[in-house]
């Protein structure tokens, strides 16, 4: 499968998660592009078969600035069936955390990208072993999701790759 990650970060924590979705991709034997969101092209997303979007939030209210560009672009282009997954760095005891996500997806799915119903949002860096996890495991159904055409593939890719059952409770 072709995956595209696309992030944005300011201390670094989104682009963070955004290497260890990369690594794990590339170890369930996907080919991986990387790119900040800045410097995408937003048309390149309906080369992928599964896009990854990270953002950070600074202002609850607000996309990240680098990613205004990107969100204006989605209008010009028809991404009907377009898959993606959002995930991103955030203050969790916010009232409204990691709100630029919900910003971004909900524009999405207006737009005709389908969209991962689960969201990863990481408090601060993901350093300890579980964010990490949380990292990986949320890549990992993201890729069943996304390549979940037929039922044999959802259960030969689940035997591949050796993850446990669905663990609801490591996303918000
Ligand atoms: C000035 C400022 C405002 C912030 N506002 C929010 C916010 O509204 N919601 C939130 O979830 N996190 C907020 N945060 C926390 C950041 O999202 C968090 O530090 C995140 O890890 C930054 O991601 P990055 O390292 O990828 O840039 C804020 C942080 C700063 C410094």
């Amino acid at each position: 499968m072709k995956v595209f990650i696309g992030y944005v970060s300011l201390s670094g924590n989104t682009e963070k998660m955004a290497v260890i979705i990369k690594n794990r991709m590339k170890a369930a034997g996907c080919k991986v592009y990387m790119e900040r969101l800045d410097t995408v092209e937003v048309d390149t997303l309906k080369d992928f078969d599964l896009a990854f979007i990270g953002l950070y939030t600074w202002n609850k209210v607000a996309l990240p600035y680098e990613a205004n560009e990107f969100y204006e672009e989605i209008e010009q282009v028809d991404f009907k069936g377009v898959k993606v997954a959002f995930f991103g760095a955030g203050d969790l005891t916010h009232t409204e955390p990691c709100a630029a996500i919900n910003i971004l997806s909900d524009k999405k799915k207006e737009y005709g990208f389908h969209v991962f119903e689960k969201i990863l949002k990481i408090h601060q860096e993901s350093s300890t072993y579980d964010q990490i996890k949380k990292c990986e495991d949320f890549a990992v159904y993201a890729l069943i999701w996304g390549n979940k055409r037929k039922k044999w593939r959802f259960l030969s890719w689940n035997r591949v790759l050796s993850i446990p059952k669905c663990q609801k409770s490591a996303y918000l």
